[in-house]
């Protein structure tokens, strides 16, 4: 019986969903009830463990777990050992300072100030790399609260849209913290390496499977011969476009994987050049 790999996945909070929605699109089996801690796809040889996302950068930091799902952000406030391996592309967010509108213009200004946030481990760190003496306040959540309520001068915190910060009266102020997404994170070995256990590299090249089949949409489309090059060069593909004769010999058949987002865009520069019988169709899955 070979060892199954260990996976921890957020049990609750922004990231849960995505998460399991994203494993189970890579073919794993998920919970169905939000109460079970543990789940083992025997199919695949891998085990979920349902965590607080705050706490699974110290299951996998610890080695006792082999991979897990967590925020950039909850890695890097964490201060454990463990290696970012997939940028999982949910959950962006920036950690940022915030405070009273006017109050601020530049994080130099918060020396001696009182700084609240979730993330203390993070933020004092980088306080500490720009010498800005700072009283850090923690607190566990809604964080934006903390000025009005009087117990901070200041916030550091994750923005999204910026609404909940709005709310609460207060602006952006000084340079991004952080960029943060959602992560696959492993463990780091004693030599600085990271370990390979059995099934993370299926697990790696899966996850990137159902990145490509949500980024990208392929194309086909008719063109005459002697412009295939310079269709091409508007639908590059990821190693090359694929061109397949016509019963007319005048003409190819192009396709070519684009991303989703500019399929428009491609196709109104395919039409002008001559393309025609343009398609665009969804991927379901992939590997690359
Ligand atoms: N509004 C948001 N948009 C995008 N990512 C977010 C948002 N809020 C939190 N995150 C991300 O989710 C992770 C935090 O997970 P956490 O479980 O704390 O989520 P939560 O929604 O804050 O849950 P909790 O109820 O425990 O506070 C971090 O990586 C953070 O960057
Ligand atoms: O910029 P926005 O789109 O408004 O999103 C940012 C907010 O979302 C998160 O709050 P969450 O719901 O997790 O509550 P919490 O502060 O209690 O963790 C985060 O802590 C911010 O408060
Ligand atoms: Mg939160």
């Amino acid at each position: 019986m070979p060892n199954k790999l260990r996976v921890a996945v957020p049990n609750k909070g922004s990231l849960s969903e995505s998460a399991a929605a994203m494993l189970s699109e890579a073919g794993y089996r998920q919970r169905r009830d939000s109460r079970e801690l543990v789940l083992v796809d025997s199919d695949n040889e891998i085990e979920f463990f349902y965590l607080r996302p705050r706490d699974i950068a110290v299951y996998v930091g610890a080695g006792t777990l082999d991979v897990g799902i967590t925020g950039r952000d909850l890695l890097l406030d964490a201060e454990v050992e463990a290696a970012e391996l997939l940028e999982l592309g949910f959950a962006a967010s920036t950690f940022r300072f915030a405070g009273p509108v006017g109050d601020f213009s530049s994080a130099n200004e918060l020396s001696g100030k009182r700084l609240a946030t979730s993330y203390d481990g993070l933020l004092r760190r980088y306080l500490g790399e720009r010498g800005i003496d700072a009283k850090v306040v923690r607190l566990d959540g809604a964080v934006e609260s903390s000025v009005r309520l009087g117990v901070a001068d200041a916030i550091a915190d994750v923005v999204e849209t910026g609404n909940t910060l709005r709310a609460a009266g207060m602006e952006i102020f000084g340079d991004p913290i952080l960029q943060s997404e959602a992560v696959l994170i492993g463990r780091v070995g004693a030599n600085g390496e990271t370990p390979q256990p059995a099934g993370q590299e299926v697990l790696i090249r899966r996850l990137q499977g159902v990145l490509v089949a949500r980024q990208y949409a392929l194309m086909d489309y008719d063109i005459r011969a002697e412009l295939v090059e310079a269709a091409s060069k508007l639908t590059p593909g990821l190693e090359s476009p694929t061109v397949s004769p016509l019963q007319d010999s005048n003409w190819v058949a192009v396709r070519s994987m684009v991303l989703k987002k500019d399929t428009n865009r491609v196709m109104d520069e395919l039409y002008e050049l001559g393309a025609r019988a343009i398609l665009v169709t969804s991927i379901h899955a992939a590997r690359v």
